[in-house]
């Protein structure tokens, strides 16, 4: 399993972070088996797997019931945890609490947090050990804000990502995650911290990159984000399979000699 000081090492010698979304054991298992450098536990479950519209919805108890499910599915890889919405901007204290509650109880190695808001959170539970993940640009826990779509687009905005990514290094996070921003201003970015940029959205001048992973492999998703290159496709798969399931079933053709117990229990 990588550490969180493998991060920096990996950024010095131009070694890309590999890193993929998991949401249960069968996702975290075949992430672990394709040898994904790290793993999020995003929020965006609540969009892959719970069907919500956005990321809001989502709880404590949601994270940490999927994240212990990650743990289980990965034991050798470095996960990332996302803290949901409304979980650490109440007030300071329970945020901090709730970073630890999440730490600790699923086992992750590493908690994401969202925005340039949080940077005395960042401070307080970095001293008190938590590795923590940045995550800039678009930040879907803002939606109502923002909506969906490409963030730091003038000059102006981009020298403010620039001031917040390094105020988020400052802080003591160990990485920051770059969603849909320019891609030379994600370059800028990437050569000014010393800690690693993982990229969605933000091209190919980063450290790492990221994707959800019912996007990478087409499972239950119709609409992809612009910045999504998918790599498998599970929908057209899982519908066949599914369909050839119910045919054999409507045929008789299942279950067959193979699948049926047939030791005889009662007297011809
Ligand atoms: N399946 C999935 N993949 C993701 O990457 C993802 C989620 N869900 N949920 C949380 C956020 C939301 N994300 C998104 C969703 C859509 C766009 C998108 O396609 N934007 C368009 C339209 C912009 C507009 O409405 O003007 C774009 O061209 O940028 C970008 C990021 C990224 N995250
Ligand atoms: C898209 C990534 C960065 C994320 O925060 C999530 O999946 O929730
Ligand atoms: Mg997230």
């Amino acid at each position: 399993m990588k550490a969180t000081s493998d991060w920096k090492q990996m950024k010095r010698e131009g070694d890309r972070i590999t890193m993929v979304t998991a949401y249960d054991y069968p996702s975290a298992r075949q992430s672990e088996a394709a040898g994904l450098d790290t793993l999020l536990v995003g929020d965006s479950l609540g969009m892959t797997v719970l069907g919500y519209d956005s990321t809001v919805q989502v709880t404590m108890d949601d994270m940490i019931h999927h994240a212990k499910a990650v743990r289980r599915g990965a034991p050798d890889t470095y996960i990332v945890v996302d803290m949901p919405f409304g979980s650490y901007h109440a007030n300071e204290d329970d945020a901090v609490g709730n970073v630890l509650k999440l730490y600790q109880q699923t086992g992750a190695n590493a908690i994401k947090l969202e925005g340039v808001g949080c940077l005395d959170i960042i401070r307080r539970t970095v001293a008190a050990g938590v590795p923590i993940v940045g995550h800039l640009g678009l930040t879907p826990q803002s939606v109502g804000v923002t909506g969906f779509r490409m963030q730091a687009g003038t000059h102006d905005a981009a020298m403010q990502l620039i001031e917040d990514a390094k105020a988020v290094e400052a802080a003591g996070a160990c990485m920051v995650v770059l969603e849909a921003i320019p891609s030379d201003l994600a370059g800028k970015i990437t050569s000014t911290l010393s800690i690693p940029t993982i990229g969605i959205g933000a091209g190919v001048d980063v450290d790492g990159q990221v994707l959800v992973y019912h996007d990478v492999l087409q499972y239950g998703t119709d609409r992809l984000p612009k910045f999504v290159k998918p790599y498998a496709d599970f929908n057209t798969a899982g519908v066949e399979g599914l369909r050839a399931y119910a045919e054999a079933v409507k045929a008789a053709r299942f279950p067959d000699e193979d699948t049926t117990y047939k030791r005889k229990v009662f007297e011809e």
